[in-house]
């Protein structure tokens, strides 16, 4: 048997009707690289009660998303007029965070994922990082073809005390970039586990948690078995759940 592992959805409005939709290499990479059976969860705050994600889910994934997390969420005026938000997924997941954390659920963000549990745990976010005194541009060129998008493009280091040297072996590791928010204050409960050249935190663990509680600003589910720095990613998130899945059989 497989753990069971939620995703939460992005919630777009396409035409006249809203949907609740994952991109599709994020389900590939973790259901391959994890060993895991995702479940598609909505964007449906009203519907999603911590206890349920608890006692019957293995794990959770939060993914990227173009739209970004609003912010009043983290004390900040809206940068322009019409951003893409997505208040229904920040409704979702910004309260459930640190309550799966602390109930020991395995919980892996990545991108926008990333962005929201920094503030989730109370940390805020550039809401435009290229417009940042010292910070690089990190978006991608949305002209060019997707393999370039989603290239390695720049070095991280990594912190010398955290969980992804020990598991990666290594100082430092090239990553591709797409984003153009990132974070500004790191939330206190949260440690360092990369940085950019930029000084940009671009990875970062949960302190003190029971299980996997990692973040990352990259991509690693892009084509991440063929990855080796994404396939110990996944394949860790994978282990966390499976020994999570264990502990809630007995
Ligand atoms: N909107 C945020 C987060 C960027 C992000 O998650 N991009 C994902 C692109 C589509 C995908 O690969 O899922 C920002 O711009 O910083």
């Amino acid at each position: 048997m497989k753990p069971l592992v939620a995703i939460i959805s992005d919630c777009r409005e396409i035409g006249l009707h809203y949907y609740h939709m994952v991109g599709d290499k994020y389900v590939r990479a973790v259901e391959r690289c994890s060993g895991v059976l995702p479940v598609l969860l909505p964007a449906f705050a009203g519907s999603i009660a911590i206890d349920d994600l608890v006692e019957r889910f293995d794990g959770v994934l939060l993914t990227g998303s173009y739209s970004n997390v609003e912010p009043h969420r983290y004390g900040r005026p809206q940068r322009k007029e019409k951003d893409l938000n997505d208040p229904h997924r920040d409704e979702t997941v910004l309260p459930l965070v640190p309550a799966l954390v602390s109930a020991g659920v395995p919980v892996f963000g990545i991108c926008r994922g990333f962005q929201e549990m920094n503030v989730a745990y109370g940390g805020t976010l550039h809401q435009e990082v290229h417009k940042v005194d010292g910070k690089h541009d990190h978006r991608e060129n949305q002209q060019d073809p997707l393999d370039i998008q989603y290239g390695p493009i720049h070095d991280l280091k990594l912190a010398p005390d955290g969980i992804m040297k020990k598991l990666l072996n290594t100082d430092t590791i090239r990553v591709n970039s797409l984003h153009s928010q990132g974070i500004d204050d790191l939330a206190p409960s949260l440690a360092v586990e990369a940085i950019a050249p930029d000084g940009l935190v671009e990875a970062y663990r949960v302190q003190n948690a029971k299980q996997f509680a990692l973040a990352v600003q990259w991509h690693p589910e892009w084509k991440a078995w063929e990855n080796p720095v994404s396939m110990a990613l996944f394949n860790a998130f994978g282990e966390a759940c499976k020994a999570r899945m264990q502990q809630r059989k007995v």
